[in-house]
């Protein structure tokens, strides 16, 4: 190791700095704080062993002078004057560790294991954090970009009143079908807030029994049940300070929802087989896309919980529910996915347009990004046909019947009677004219001319 002594006693100086090269590492010697603190600047110590009185200077100084330009300099305080308000002092404001002169040359080596250590386990920070950072600009390069503005009016209002939310404590609810983006949105809370560089921390619900799903929150303590072989700390700890993801919230078991409910009212939890109450300070997101009234309704979930989550709640609109996005959607996948497959594709045929529009899309945005990714692998042309795209499933009678506004199916009515009132209806909810055109799967001349001959201008 390279180390520094810094003391204003010459023999001290001499006699360990002899005893550190008679263990093989290199070292350097300072008798003040001025001289420190530009060998410092200068090159790089492994560790510093510095006094707490360093003749008129106060060691204690020196040492937030040294941390304030080198955060992560391990440091052991030297002092004969040792008392425990002094090395308590010392380690809060950041020492590494403390040794109490006169020292043995055990208690030196023990000092050097101990620092070896640190600077290991350092080293492994350093690199999980560039591993991390290497893997998320990844992750970012092999996603699309995500997206949040809206030509949808309800949507808008949702995402506004959500991300207006996002800088305070309040927790969080975000309800909507599978695939919506629940989990992308929470995310994007968490990084829109104040606790941005604080831990994200996600636990999927269903994903375990209520045994683990407990423990993976809370934590437990060794021997708690079968198989807990040690202590362990939950994601209620891991998210501390930072935000708590909790996907589909509808799942959580009955047993565990009072032990969350207390966490987000007292702010207190315990781990499994622990009776000590710890307290948590984290930011509750939950998602889900259970109707939890329902649940309510049927006994499978509180409603105390239900209030207590619900401060600020939003329901993502299903796709087919905003079509002014799914085109503008389908455009940026389109782009993205063919400039990674080094594809030259020129956007949607009216055809490809038309399959988008009619499809209803049960799945999604996770349905419309793996359709376009398989489009873009697949398409034969420079333009997405609808033959690329999945078949839309035939309408079913009910939903037919609903789009045609009350007009019965197979009822006493003309060809004529069901187009007109089918076009009605599609016009009113249709972005644009080329989008109905699209849907309906004529081309834009054909709908003029029966917009005029039912007298629909
Ligand atoms: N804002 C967005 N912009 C672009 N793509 C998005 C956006 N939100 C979601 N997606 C796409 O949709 C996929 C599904 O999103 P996400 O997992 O957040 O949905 P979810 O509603 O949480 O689904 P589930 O209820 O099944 O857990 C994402 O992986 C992403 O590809």
């Amino acid at each position: 190791m390279d180390i520094l002594i810094v003391d204003d006693e010459k023999s001290i100086r001499l006699t360990t700095s002899l005893a550190l090269e008679n263990e093989g590492h290199y070292v350097e010697t300072a008798e003040d704080g001025p001289t420190a603190l530009r060998r410092l600047k200068e090159e790089n110590f492994d560790l510093v062993f510095l006094d707490l009185r360093l003749g008129d200077e106060d060691g204690l100084e020196v040492l937030q002078q040294i941390l304030s330009s080198k955060p992560r300099q391990l440091i052991t305080i030297f002092t004969a004057h040792a008392s425990v308000a002094t090395a308590v002092k010392a380690t809060q404001l950041g020492a590494f560790d403390y040794l109490e002169k006169p020292f043995t040359p055990d208690q030196l080596r023990a000092i050097l294991i101990k620092a070896k250590k640190a600077i290991q386990t350092q080293g492994e920070v350093t690199r999980l954090q560039e591993t991390v950072q290497e893997l998320k600009s990844e992750a970012k390069h092999s996603s699309p970009p995500l997206q949040f503005a809206s030509e949808d009016k309800r949507t808008r209002d949702e995402f506004d009143t959500l991300f207006r939310a996002a800088a305070t404590n309040a927790s969080v609810l975000i309800l909507g079908e599978s695939g919506t983006g629940k989990s992308v949105i929470a995310r994007e809370v968490h990084e829109r807030s104040h606790l941005r560089d604080k831990p994200f921390v996600t636990v999927s619900c269903p994903s375990l029994s209520k045994e683990l799903l407990e423990s993976v929150l809370f934590g437990h303590i060794k021997g708690s049940f079968t198989g807990a072989i040690r202590d362990t700390w939950g994601k209620v700890h891991a998210a501390e300070g930072g935000t708590l993801f909790l996907d589909e919230i509808g799942e959580l078991p009955m047993e565990i929802q009072p032990k969350l409910l207390r966490l987000l009212q007292e702010r207190e939890y315990e781990r499994l087989g622990e009776n000590k109450v710890r307290s948590s300070n984290v930011r509750v997101i939950a998602a889900t896309n259970r109707d939890l009234t329902e649940s309510i309704a049927s006994g499978d979930f509180r409603e105390d919980l239900y209030y207590r989550l619900n401060v600020i709640s939003i329901t993502v609109p299903s796709l087919r529910d905003r079509p002014a996005d799914l085109f503008q959607f389908a455009t940026q996948y389109l782009e993205f996915f063919s400039s990674q497959m080094g594809r030259k594709i020129d956007g949607f045929s009216e055809s490809g347009r038309s399959a988008l529009m009619r499809h209803s899309w049960p799945g999604n945005l996770r349905e419309l990004r793996n359709a376009i990714e398989r489009a873009a692998i697949l398409a034969r042309g420079n333009k997405i046909e609808a033959e690329d795209l999945p078949r839309p499933a035939p309408l079913a009678a009910n939903d037919l019947k609903e789009k045609v506004g009350g007009l019965g199916i197979g009822g006493e009515h003309s060809l004529d009677e069901i187009e007109q009132a089918h076009l009605g209806k599609v016009l009113e909810w249709a972005p644009s004219l080329q989008d109905a055109a699209a849907i309906l799967g004529i081309d834009k001349a054909t709908l003029y001319r029966k917009r005029k001959r039912f007298g629909m201008e």
